[in-house]
């Protein structure tokens, strides 16, 4: 048998929110993912990259139990919640997802009013407070509200694509989160909406330990703090998922510690 890569355990220095050991994540009799070590650390962006069908998103979904929602799924490992494993018998995956809340790749606002979409979650968690408060301060939050405050029952389609996305982004903050999971937030925009999300990310993250999926190596290097890179093993016969090495962003850039990745992050395979 094949010695598979086992990526060398990363340890952060400072507390981590969302401790996550991915043994196998598997669609039907589909094994996507096989011993991945991911820790996610407070207050900081965490990008995941590496090359297309690694199991970056499969992994990122798994981290608030978003893939419950898809058949077949099965998961062996643990996902720890400040000590907590969200996949325990006993666990709301909903309530999972009222802290760690997810921002997707295509900026998706429900056909409903600015004010509702970032409503909607509070509303699903029956929240107490001052509701316009708390949507202004969603608004705010994602650097939406100046350009919004006066057509709040404008619907959110008519948003232009970076807009949206900070609406979407408004929505996902306004349960006040712990986390932000974010599927390639950028892929759908242009380069200056790109930027705007960047430096809202930038600014997010005092508040929100952030992780995201990004296809995109200089965003990578711009805004993540930790980078994890996946590659794709074949070695058994199928195309098996696995974390390759984990580290500070620029270690993970400079000093990578294994050839595969020193060729990804330098290009020579994609
Ligand atoms: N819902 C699903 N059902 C079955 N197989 C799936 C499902 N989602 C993903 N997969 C498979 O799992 C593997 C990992 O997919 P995933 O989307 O996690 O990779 P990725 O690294 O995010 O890819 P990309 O960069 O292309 O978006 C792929 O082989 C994919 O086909």
């Amino acid at each position: 048998m094949a010695n598979l890569h086992k990526a060398t355990p990363f340890n952060p220095q400072g507390e981590v929110v969302l401790d996550c050991r991915l043994d196998k994540v598997f669609y039907g009799q589909f094994q996507a993912v096989r011993d991945s070590y991911v820790p996610i650390e407070k207050g900081k962006i965490t990008g995941f990259i590496g090359p297309s069908g690694c199991g970056k998103s499969t992994v990122l979904r798994s981290l608030n139990r978003m893939n419950d929602l898809v058949n077949g799924f099965k998961f062996e490992g643990k996902v720890l919640y400040h000590g907590k494993n969200i996949y325990g018998k006993k666990i709301d995956p909903v309530l999972v997802r009222r802290y760690i809340s997810m921002v997707f790749q295509h900026p998706n606002p429900f056909a409903m009013s600015i004010y509702d979409n970032v409503a909607f979650g509070l509303k699903l968690n029956r929240f107490k407070g001052d509701m316009d408060e708390q949507v202004q301060k969603s608004l705010e939050r994602a650097a939406l509200w100046g350009e919004v405050k006066d057509k709040l029952n404008k619907s959110g389609l008519s948003l232009s694509g970076g807009q949206q996305q900070r609406l979407c982004i408004a929505r996902a903050i306004a349960t006040e989160p712990d986390v932000l999971l974010m599927d390639e937030p950028c892929s759908a925009l242009d380069p200056i909406a790109t930027r705007h999300i960047e430096e809202l990310m930038l600014e997010l993250k005092d508040r929100y330990t952030v992780a995201m999926v990004t296809h995109n190596m200089q965003q990578a290097v711009r805004i993540a703090d930790n980078t994890a890179f996946f590659g794709v093993d074949v070695s058994q016969g199928e195309r098996v998922g696995h974390l390759v090495e984990m580290g500070n962003t620029q270690q993970i850039f400079n000093d990578p510690q294994y050839d595969l990745t020193k060729q990804y992050v330098s290009g020579e395979f994609s």
